[in-house]
């Protein structure tokens, strides 16, 4: 099967060369489309493939009906709708460090530019001027430079100002102390207290609620008289009109800004003639070396995403770290688990599960994230109607049914890697488990009290009966009788003469009509059916 693989916004031909190159991939290269026109052409694609120019709107993700992945050669996705992408189970691939060093070297290049007043004097020298005395300028040496975001970008800029012999401070309140040890960064203790000292301030954050509007008229006012304000993450984190007041009254040394509300700039905008502002039209990325590495990393995430079902990459699929791979089986249990767990309640009476708790072993809590995500699958496969239920929808599509959803790292499940999902819902509560071992098959090992040994493959046959003797044989031949052939049987049970259920794993469906009939046999109490989705 061939998937599309729309790409806009020029990216780095290296990155496309890969996708290319897989004879299960069409890619077609286009300029940036206008908006109009992508809604029209975006049926047509499993993947699309763009930097910053273009935006993934809510409209755009739901015409896409095809639309898998969404990969964006870049840090920032505040062009992409992401919550309705979750919703849809659209993935979405950024490139998160491909481009950090660009940016962090824009920075001093352009903050030495404004303190030297470069562009200044390279105009003066190409107007035929020599007057070096009105091109005083300033050294970053001594100064205070206050980074807001110490992630990425925040700590390459953060190294560098050591060299130049700079007084770095940094508020991040989601990064620990260790990392601002590691990085000889003082932590600030409040935005405030970190614009108070800064003679440079600069920010590195994503544009979210949080961050939108952080420096306006209040923030500048407080800032050390003759300061510098520069804004290479987003526009509108920096206020634009405060910036411009501010520059006009001269209460600011100056200003940098790469990155603009509304991009491009508008020809006309005061901001291209306010003093002491220089402007670059959102160059932080635009280096060669950096566009090759998001070029590539996205295009091999893509691929990955596309051809190996692999969203490890996927910045919508909650907390996964490590290798993908390794989690695969250990999804499969979780999803299967899930699965049996609600066919046999919905049997018992319980079709509306109200808790999902999710218990994992310590060598899979870094997985914790997925395997929810995969025990939601199981508990909504064959229940919701949606031809796109997925690892990356599959939590809030639970969640917006109100299933509380939990999950917890256990040394009791008696293996690194067991998986135990319990559902629940009223005075209802069944708890499935199984394992997922690095060298053999995963298999489902306990089914509510009953310790079960069987590989969930398609369909997963789950009886109740009295222990006496034929009750297998009678089973056996009606199951052979209908032409469903059993993979596995496993029989168990608590104490002799008690109750045993049966865990049997057969290939095919298996129809509601032999399911009747198995009810029908003596001592058979009880007969789930639990029909696996693809894997
Ligand atoms: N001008 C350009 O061409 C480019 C701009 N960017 C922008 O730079 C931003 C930062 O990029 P990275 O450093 O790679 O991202 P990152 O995710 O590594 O770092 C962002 C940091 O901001 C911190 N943060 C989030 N909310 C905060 C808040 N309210 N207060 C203080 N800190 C907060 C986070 O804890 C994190 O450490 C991106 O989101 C993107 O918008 C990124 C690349 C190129
Ligand atoms: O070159 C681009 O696409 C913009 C880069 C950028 O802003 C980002 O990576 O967040």
């Amino acid at each position: 099967m061939a998937y599309r693989v729309l790409v806009t916004d020029d990216v780095d031909p290296e990155g496309l060369a890969l996708l290319a190159a897989e004879t299960e991939l069409l890619v077609d290269e286009v300029p940036t489309l206008p908006k109009d026109e992508l809604l029209r052409r975006i049926g047509d694609y499993d993947a699309i493939v763009g930097r910053s120019a273009t935006k993934i709107s809510a409209e755009l993700l739901r015409a896409a009906k095809k639309l898998r992945v969404v990969g964006r050669a870049g840090v920032g996705v505040d062009n992409i709708a992401l919550d309705v992408a979750t919703e849809l189970g659209v993935a979405i691939i950024n490139a998160p460090a491909g481009n950090t060093v660009a940016v962090a070297e824009l920075f001093f290049g352009t903050v030495i530019g404004l303190l030297r007043q470069l562009p200044a004097a390279a105009l003066s020298m190409q107007n035929g001027v020599w007057d070096r005395s009105k091109l005083m300028g300033r050294e970053l040496k001594g100064k205070t430079l206050g980074i807001v975001g110490l992630g990425r970008i925040g700590s390459e800029v953060a190294m560098r100002a050591h060299a130049f012999g700079m007084t770095v401070v940094a508020f991040d309140p989601y990064i620990a102390d260790e990392r601002f040890t590691a990085l000889r960064v003082r932590r600030a203790a409040s935005l405030d207290a970190l614009i108070a000292e800064s003679n440079i301030l600069t920010m590195h954050v994503p544009l979210n609620d949080e961050t939108r509007g952080m420096i306006g008229k209040r923030e500048l006012g407080r800032l050390p008289a003759r300061s510098i304000v520069v804004n290479m993450a987003r526009g509108g984190i920096v206020d634009e009109a405060a910036l411009l007041a501010a520059l006009e009254a001269d209460q600011l040394r100056g200003a940098v800004l790469d990155v603009f509300t509304a991009e491009p700039l508008v020809a006309d905008s005061p901001l291209r003639t306010a003093p002491n502002l220089l402007l670059t039209p959102h160059l932080g990325a635009n280096t060669v070396e950096a566009q090759r590495n998001v070029s590539r990393d996205v295009c091999l995430a893509v691929r990955d995403a596309l051809l190996h079902n692999d969203l490890s990459k996927s910045i919508n699929v909650a907390g996964g770290s490590g290798e993908w791979g390794d989690l695969q089986p250990a999804m499969l249990v979780a999803r299967r688990a899930a699965a049996v767990a609600r066919a046999v309640l919905a049997d018992q009476g319980m079709r509306a599960v109200r808790r999902l708790a999710l218990r994992i072993g310590p060598d899979l809590a870094h997985g914790a994230g997925p395997l929810l995500a995969a025990a939601a699958a199981g508990v909504l496969e064959g229940v919701i109607e949606t031809d796109r239920l997925n690892l990356i929808n599959a939590r809030s599509l639970a969640e917006a049914r109100g299933l509380e959803l939990s999950v917890g790292e256990s040394n009791e499940l008696g293996h690194p890697r067991a998986i135990e999902i319990a559902l629940a819902g009223g005075m209802q509560q069944l708890a499935v488990a199984g394992v997922a071992p690095e060298d053999s098959k995963p298999r489902l090992t306990r089914i509510g009290q009953f310790h079960v040994d069987v590989n969930p493959r398609q369909t997963l046959l789950i009886l109740t009966n009295h222990d006496v003797p034929g009750v297998i044989g009678r089973v056996g031949t009606l199951l052979g009788e209908r032409k469903v052939n059993i993979a596995e049987y496993h029989q168990a049970r608590l104490a002799q003469g008690g109750d045993a259920l049966a865990a049997i794993s057969v290939d095919g469906a298996v129809s509601e009509e032999t399911r009747k009939a198995l009810l029908e046999l003596p001592d058979v109490l009880t007969a789930s059916v639990a029909h696996f989705g693809a894997e």
